[in-house]
């Protein structure tokens, strides 16, 4: 058996790299790892991962591209290869603010003599890619290492300038790489075979396009900008109990300031009955899903200029409600907002 492929999947804050992992992850055959990277405290991320997985590992607390010691995924990357469990890839989500071409160097110099890096599929979300990660000047150096670019969101651009998003997109990729696929996708669908057949072919060490990328982003960290690789922050609070859905829509709806990027889950008060939300905001976007009622409360704030408050803002908006769910009107009435809420939030998968 050769060394296990590692696709590494990356993309800004919630582009929909979870999404599109359990999108691949549904596809039934192929025996698949995952290792969940979170930046946060707290790895929501891993448990969103829905889909069949045969092993999984998860890090939490950074970046991995930002980790000087690269211990914990080495020992996930060492432990997933083990010939015993025979698995057909490793797939690796990257937390939204790890650097692609960072990310792609640690595992070509560190991961394990038995795996090798495959593929490098960056999601870019349709709406937002160019408020966020390429604002027109010199395109990303991301570009340069992806071998598979997914336009995600489709569904929420006119179905008359879809081709024109990608083609856009396509254009700002082939300056810095010829090769990338580029494709548009909803939901994060895609044809898994596509995945496999971009993997790259073993190149000497020596004639990397990488190499000179790696120059290239060593030489813009000196001025100070990390390639194109943003540090931003991230609040995260847990709680018990349920939550009073007024005050905790009324926060999703209207996040603190610097907030881009904000998931977690909570559970509320129905009666006697507890109903389960998870939550996304990206840009202002907000897409509301009931499921299961989970244990705990958990929200996530991260942002380039996340207000210092946040934390103290998500605690108040996760306090847990000192009602016995008793049907006032008021709460009725925010039940039903985020029944609304869930009904508006695009049904793409
Ligand atoms: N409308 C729409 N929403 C999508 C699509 N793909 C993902 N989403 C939603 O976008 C939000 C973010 O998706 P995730 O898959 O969690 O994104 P992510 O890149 O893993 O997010 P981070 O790990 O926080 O960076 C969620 O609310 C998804 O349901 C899509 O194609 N269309």
């Amino acid at each position: 058996m050769g060394p296990v492929p590692v696709i590494v999947l990356t993309g800004y804050l919630g582009a929909g790299k979870t999404t599109f992992l359990n999108q691949l992850l549904r596809h039934p055959g192929a025996r698949i790892g995952v290792i969940v990277n979170d930046f946060g405290d707290i790895n929501v991320d891993a448990g969103l991962v829905s889909g069949q997985v045969d092993r999984a590992a998860s890090i939490a607390g950074g970046c991995l591209c930002c980790i000087e010691d690269v211990s914990e995924l080495d020992g996930a990357l060492e432990q997933l290869s083990a010939p015993r469990l025979a698995l057909d890839a490793i797939i690796v989500e990257a937390s939204g603010l790890a650097d692609p071409v960072a990310l792609a160097q640690i595992i070509r110099d560190h991961a394990p003599a038995r795996t090798r890096l495959a593929a490098l599929v960056d999601v870019v979300d349709a709406v937002e890619h160019f408020r966020t990660v390429d604002d027109g000047g010199l395109p990303p150096l991301r570009y340069q290492v992806a071998s598979l670019v997914v336009v995600n969101k489709l569904d929420r651009v006119p179905e008359k300038e879809r081709d024109g998003v990608v083609a856009r997109v396509r254009e700002r990729v082939r300056e810095r790489n010829g090769r990338a696929e580029v494709i548009g996708a909803v939901g994060g669908r895609i044809d898994p075979a596509l995945l496999f057949d971009v993997a790259q072919p073993d190149e000497d060490p020596d004639q990397l396009p990488l190499r000179q990328l790696l120059l290239d982003a060593a030489s813009s960290a000196a001025h100070g900008t990390a390639g194109d690789h943003v540090h931003a922050h991230s609040a995260s609070v847990a709680t018990t109990g349920p939550v009073d859905p007024d005050r905790v829509l009324t926060f999703l709806e209207r996040p603190i300031a610097g907030a881009y990027r904000l998931k977690g889950h909570f559970a509320v008060l129905d009666g006697t009955k507890r109903r389960g939300f998870t939550a996304h905001a990206v840009g202002g976007y907000l897409h509301l899903t009931e499921g299961r009622a989970p244990a705990e409360n958990v929200l996530v704030a991260i942002g380039v200029d996340l207000d210092p408050q946040a934390e103290t803002a998500l605690r108040s908006a996760l306090a847990p409600t000192d009602s016995r769910g008793e049907s006032t009107p008021e709460r009725a009435a925010a039940l039903m907002r985020l029944e609304r809420r869930v009904r508006l939030s695009t049904k793409f998968v």
